[in-house]
């Protein structure tokens, strides 16, 4: 095993953000990278707005949210991230873009530095073998949102070595987290059952089956889920799951994994979902309003 006291997050979006959320709140030093300085910040605000959530519904107290702030800094370039125990990466779904920040990092990382990414469906095993570490390299792969779900995927790559895995379990459990093990094949096991489930739903509005608002009443009512499939598209950002329907559909050589033309369409418009304001609903109003 591998004593993890300083967590290095690399992308500080939705999932980053929340990474180092919970690291922070589980006592970790966490170092925050992104592309700029502004970004950053805009993920420690969403972690102050998020731990504020939680100290006004009585899930922490004011006192551990403002500890854990004052564990996360800025780490603007990425030398930083190379000085910590544990690296995650959670940048966008696009494989060269992971291969190039495992790339820039490298000449950075301290020999025992162990490496991980939050990616949600990319070959653990080819993100691995562009480092110089692949037996200390893992998938620890988060759910939205991190505070919440209880969680992490872990993902052993053909070379990760029994200390990173056991390691990589401790340190998820540290942060109250259950952890599940995925073999490492296309979008292991969460998003290989989830996704496609979400891509047939826009298949069901794209055919006319029924229109936005119907097909996730009817999933959260018929089904019980908490959000409708094209909420939950619009909630993990309809570029991702593009995305992961590519690396299925790519990795697994079946036509039933094809995209629906429609989520291209979306993902060509820039309407990522609530990211970026837009996606199956309008999110930029006082109540969401569907966009079809
Ligand atoms: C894509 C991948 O690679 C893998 C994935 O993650 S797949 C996606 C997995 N995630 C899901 O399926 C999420 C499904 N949705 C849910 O479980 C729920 O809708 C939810 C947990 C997101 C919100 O639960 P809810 O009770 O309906 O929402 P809500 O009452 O608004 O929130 C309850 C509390 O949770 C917290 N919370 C809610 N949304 C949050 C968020 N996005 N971030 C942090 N905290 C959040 C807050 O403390 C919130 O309290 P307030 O909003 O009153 O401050
Ligand atoms: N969304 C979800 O529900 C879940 C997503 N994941 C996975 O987590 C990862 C992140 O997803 P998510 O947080 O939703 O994505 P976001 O788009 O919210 O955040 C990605 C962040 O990474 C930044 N980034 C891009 N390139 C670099 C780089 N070279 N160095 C540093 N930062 C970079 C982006 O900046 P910019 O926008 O400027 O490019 C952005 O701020 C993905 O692999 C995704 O598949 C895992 C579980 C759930």
């Amino acid at each position: 095993m591998v004593d993890i006291k300083t967590v290095g997050v690399i992308g500080a979006g939705q999932m980053g953000s929340g990474i180092a959320h919970v690291c922070a709140l589980g006592g970790y030093d966490v170092r925050l990278h992104d592309v700029s300085r502004e970004r950053i910040d805009a993920g420690i605000a969403l972690i102050g707005k998020n731990l504020a959530r939680q100290v006004s519904r009585n899930i922490i107290d004011q006192a551990a949210a403002d500890a854990a702030l004052a564990r996360i800094s800025a780490a603007e370039n990425v030398e930083a991230i190379g000085q910590t125990d544990l690296a995650i990466e959670a940048a966008t779904e696009n494989e060269e873009v992971k291969k190039a920040i495992f790339r820039s990092l490298q000449p950075h990382l301290k020999p025992d530095t162990l490496l991980a990414s939050n990616t949600s469906s990319i070959s653990i095993t080819r993100l691995a073998s562009t480092t110089d570490r692949p037996e200390r390299f893992i998938g620890l792969h988060f759910m939205n949102p991190v505070p919440l779900m209880k969680l992490v995927e872990i993902i052993r790559g053909i070379a990760t070595d029994v200390p990173t895995y056991e390691t990589a379990v401790a340190f998820a459990k540290s942060l109250g987290k259950i952890t599940s093990n995925a073999e490492d094949f296309p979008a292991f096991i969460v998003n290989r059952v989830l996704v496609p489930m979400i891509n047939e739903a826009i298949y069901t509005l794209y055919e006319g089956v029924g229109t936005v608002e119907a097909i996730d009443t009817a999933m959260k009512l018929g089904a019980n889920h908490p959000m409708g499939p094209l909420e939950l598209g619009d909630f993990i950002g309809l570029d991702t799951v593009l995305s992961i329907m590519n690396v299925l559909y790519e990795g697994l050589a079946d036509s039933k994994y094809r995209p629906c033309p429609l989520l291209v369409k979306y993902v060509e418009a820039g309407w990522l979902g609530k990211k970026t304001g837009r996606g199956f609903y309008d999110y930029r109003g006082e109540v969401p309003v569907p966009t079809r």
